[in-house]
Order: C-alpha cells, then sequence, then structure tokens
C-alpha cells in the first residue's frame, strides 16, 4: 500500500489484491412499525421498474436476468461517495471495494475517512482515496469533481449520501437550520451532480440520489430535514425527465429508504421509534444494485417503505395517524 498527499488533502491508492464476493438478502429479514401492515418484506430489486434512460443508444442496459453478480458489478468503475466516513456510505464504499471500484470518498472527519480507505484497500478496492470538507462550502462539489477529473479522467457513478446534522424533535423555529441544512442536504447534491453532468454524459454513467420516506411523507420532529429530501425529489425527478427528453443516457435513481440502523439515526430515534431498524450493509448493497441497473427509485425495506406510500396515496390522514400513534411521543426531547 502506498500513501500519498493530494494538495492538503490525504489520498491513498493501490492494486487490487483481493475480491470477497457479497451476496444480498442472505438471512432473516428485520420487520419493524408499518412493516407489520405490509407483510413480510422483499427486496425491491425484483419489483422495480427500469427508468426511460437508455433507450435509442446502442448502449446496453443490465437487466435482472443479464446483470453480473454483486461482486462483478463496478469491477474497474470509477466511483464518487458522499458521506462515507460512517454509517450507510461507509458500508456502500466497502462493497464497491469488493467489486474493485476505483473510489473518492468524501466526509468531513479526516481521521475517519482515512481508516475506510485502508479499509478500502484491504478489501480490494482498484484504487481509493479522499477529500475531507464541509458541503455547506460552496467551493468543495467542484473541486470533488475537479480531483475525480484528474485522478481518473472521468467518471461512472455519483453517490449522493452526505447528510448535515438535524434532530429528531419539534421545530425550534431557527430559520437559519433550515438554510444550513438546505445548503449542505440539497444544493450540494445539485453542485455536485452539475460538475459530474459532462463526465457522466461521456460515460454514460449513473446519479443515485439517497433519500429518504421522509422525503415522500412528512412525519413529525424531521421537518427541516424533510424539506431537504422533498426537494432532492423534486430536482432530480425534473432532471431525469430533461435528460430523457435530450436523449442524455445518464440515469438518475433516487432511493427511498425507510429506518436502517446506523449508529446516528438509532441515537436520534430509538427513545421515539421502539421498531427494529433495517441493516445497513443490506441496504448499501441495495442502493448500488439499484444504481448499477439504472432503476429510477429503489424502495427499502421494500415491503415496509411502498406499503406506506400506498397508504399515503389512499389516505394521507390515515397515515399520519398511524405514523403519530406508532411513537413514543412522551420521549420526544424539545430543544
Ligand atoms: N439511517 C436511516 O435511518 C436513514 C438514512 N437515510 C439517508 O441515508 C443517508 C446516510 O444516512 P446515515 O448513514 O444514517 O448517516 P450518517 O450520519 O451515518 O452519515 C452521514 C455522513 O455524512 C457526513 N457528513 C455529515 N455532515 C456533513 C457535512 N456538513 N458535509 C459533508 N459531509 C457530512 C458524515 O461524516 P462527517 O461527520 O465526518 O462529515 C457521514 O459520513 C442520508 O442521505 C440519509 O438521509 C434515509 C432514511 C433513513
Ligand atoms: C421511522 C421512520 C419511518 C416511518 C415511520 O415513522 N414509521 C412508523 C412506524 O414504523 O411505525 C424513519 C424513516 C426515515 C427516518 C429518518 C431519516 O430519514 C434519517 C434521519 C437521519 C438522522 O441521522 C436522524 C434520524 C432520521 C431523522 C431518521 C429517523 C427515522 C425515520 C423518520
Amino acid at each position: 500500500m502506498k500513501l500519498s498527499l493530494l494538495s492538503g488533502q490525504a489520498g491513498c491508492r493501490a492494486q487490487a489484491s483481493h475480491v470477497f464476493p457479497t451476496k444480498l438478502g442472505s438471512g432473516p429479514r428485520l420487520q419493524w412499525g408499518l412493516t407489520r401492515l405490509a407483510g413480510t418484506e422483499r427486496s425491491s430489486r425484483d419489483r422495480e421498474g427500469l427508468q426511460g434512460q437508455g433507450r435509442g443508444t446502442a448502449r446496453a442496459v443490465p437487466t435482472l436476468s443479464s446483470a453480473p453478480s454483486s461482486a462483478e458489478m463496478l469491477r474497474g468503475k470509477r466511483v464518487i461517495v458522499t458521506g462515507a466516513s460512517s454509517g450507510i456510505g461507509e458500508q456502500m464504499a466497502y462493497h464497491l471495494a469488493r467489486m474493485e471500484a476505483h473510489l473518492l470518498l468524501t466526509a468531513r472527519t479526516e481521521a475517519k475517512l482515512q481508516k475506510v480507505v485502508e479499509r478500502c484497500l484491504e478489501l480490494g478496492a482498484a484504487s481509493a482515496r479522499y477529500i475531507s470538507g464541509s458541503m455547506d462550502s460552496p467551493s468543495l462539489p467542484e473541486q470533488v469533481l475537479r480531483e475525480a477529473e484528474n485522478t481518473w479522467g472521468g467518471l461512472d457513478m455519483l453517490i449522493l449520501n452526505h447528510i448535515g446534522q438535524s434532530g429528531f424533535t419539534f421545530f425550534s423555529g431557527d430559520v437559519g437550520h433550515v438554510r444550513k441544512l438546505m445548503e449542505t442536504n440539497f444544493v450540494s447534491y445539485v453542485a455536485l451532480a452539475t460538475a459530474a453532468l459532462p463526465m457522466l454524459k461521456e460515460s454514460e454513467g449513473s446519479i443515485v440520489v439517497v433519500s429518504s420516506i421522509a422525503g415522500k411523507v412528512a412525519g413529525p420532529f424531521t421537518a427541516p430535514y424533510s424539506a431537504t429530501k422533498f426537494a432532492l425529489d423534486g430536482f432530480f425527478s425534473s432532471l431525469r425527465q430533461e435528460l430523457i427528453i435530450e436523449k442524455v443516457n445518464v440515469s438518475i435513481t433516487l432511493c427511498i429508504l425507510g429506518y436502517i440502523n446506523t449508529e446516528s439515526a438509532v441515537r436520534a430515534v430509538s427513545h421515539v421509534i421502539p421498531d427494529t431498524p433495517a441493516p445497513k450493509e443490506e441496504c448499501a448493497l441495495e442502493i448500488i444494485r439499484a444504481g448499477f441497473l439504472r432503476h429510477r427509485e429503489l424502495h427499502y425495506p421494500a415491503r415496509t417503505v411502498s406499503t406506506m406510500l400506498l397508504i399515503h396515496s389512499i389516505s394521507p390522514e390515515l397515515l399520519n395517524s398511524i405514523i403519530r400513534s406508532s411513537y413514543r411521543l412522551e420521549n420526544v426531547q424539545r430543544t
């Protein structure tokens, strides 16, 4: 392994040494809350349709039957993962490393990124490097994409996953927090995608946007966060249409996630939401798979998220009251 310093940001590169094949859906699926209404979970990869991109060009879009195994999905591909120092982003980095992808990881905490990069290299990444910084800084998105261009000369997949900190509590009236969260969770996604588009057009690549059921259905205690996730849907669903009209073969996958067992989510909500969260490792692999298959949306855990969306489309009031009554409201902290 060779360690190098890149103009103030530490970077790390190495040759791939070995591959650990990964497997989807082994072990029993955990169930939670609304899952009881939904029944047994089943992976959404069997259920989601492919989006329009890819039609009218010579490039083959992978289908479920022709899709390579997880180990081969992104071999040699150049992938950026934001928010990769912990949680789902960290797990995505490990899956991609096992697939022998080239990785550029971002987050604020350099020490954590260093460790994730080292682990990625051990797992077999074709190369792995990072850039640290906060995504509320307007210059970081372009800096990240410049690094990809200078290092790889192109890009195949952009996975937008980071989020700024926000609590799970009554809205405090702090408009400054909303503004900052919009900058981190929404505007930076737009800036990263905009800077990446020329390279993604060239490679006919993919944009993966990690969102939440809170970006489709607004429950209580997530007002600023929910707003940023709704904004992502509005922007990227509109952009997807424009790319199709322009016959630009860049796919956009919006990932609608339910409660996942990352440290930060469990810390934020376990005293209020008694349900068992879904596993972050499987969630990470489902996101990569959905991006690779160029799906327009991923619902994970599939049954829970799809059932919530179905009930919401029939009776939003009913869903809202189910959500409210499933929370331990007495444990919600007021700031
Ligand atoms: N876990 C869950 O239950 C759910 C998660 N999701 C979505 O999944 C994605 C990942 O969530 P999860 O893994 O739980 O989150 P984590 O809190 O575990 O990870 C967040 C990542 O973002 C980075 N980050 C935080 N603030 C900034 C910032 N200002 N600038 C740049 N990077 C930042 C963090 O690193 P650092 O602190 O070092 O900067 C970290 O790498 C998010 O988009 C989230 O909305 C959706 C639904 C449910
Ligand atoms: C638990 C939510 C799902 C819907 C629900 O309320 N179900 C009721 C029931 O189960 O009976 C979770 C879906 C989305 C989650 C939130 C999220 O998107 C990530 C945030 C990230 C942050 O780190 C703190 C936690 C989150 C606010 C998280 C909380 C749980 C959800 C609202």
